[in-house]
């Protein structure tokens, strides 16, 4: 499978890197999301749920662990799992029952989900280098790859 390496100059780039993958969403879907804090997870993010539809704010979950969001053809979860320390918290939640044909999972902090969470179609690494932000997609799946290479 194959990448892409995108320069993102401003916010408005990160949430329409969203804003493009939106449209090519078929469900199910799981996006992995990593970068330091503030490397633009959360802005990614509200870039897609609002492209679908969302007109609230988009804020990272990093104290209920997920937020969802339901869509006429996709149940969208946003999950940042920074403070999960332990996988069995995912267990109480029931997180299997989350992970449906319609679900789309935007995963923040992958590596604390211990494998409970599906394997991801596509990898976003989010990074700075040379004080500019980067961000590298990474194909992980035919359907994956479809969506990446449709980006411009
Ligand atoms: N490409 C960009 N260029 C400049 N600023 C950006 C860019 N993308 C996002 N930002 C800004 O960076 C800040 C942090 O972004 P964001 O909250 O999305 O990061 P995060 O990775 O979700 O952080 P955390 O891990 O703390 O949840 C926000 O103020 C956002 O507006």
């Amino acid at each position: 499978m194959t990448s892409l390496l995108k320069t993102l100059e401003n916010e408005q780039a990160t949430v329409a890197l969203g804003q493009q993958i939106a449209q090519w969403i078929v469900p199910p879907l799981t996006l992995y999301l990593t970068g330091d804090l503030g490397a633009g997870k959360t802005t990614f993010s509200r870039g897609i749920i609002q492209s679908l539809g969302h007109q609230g704010a988009v804020k990272s979950p990093t104290y209920t662990l997920v937020e969802p969001y339901e869509f006429s053809e996709m149940d969208v979860f946003h999950f940042d799992l920074y403070r999960l320390s332990d996988p069995e918290e995912l267990e109480f939640m029931g997180i299997r029952d989350y992970f449906t044909h319609r679900s789309v999972c935007l995963v923040e902090w992958p590596d604390n989900g211990h494998g409970l969470l599906p394997k991801a179609d596509i990898h976003l690494h989010l990074r700075y280098k040379e004080s500019q932000r980067q961000v590298e997609i990474q194909a992980l799946s035919p359907a994956g790859q479809a969506i990446l290479s449709k980006i411009k």
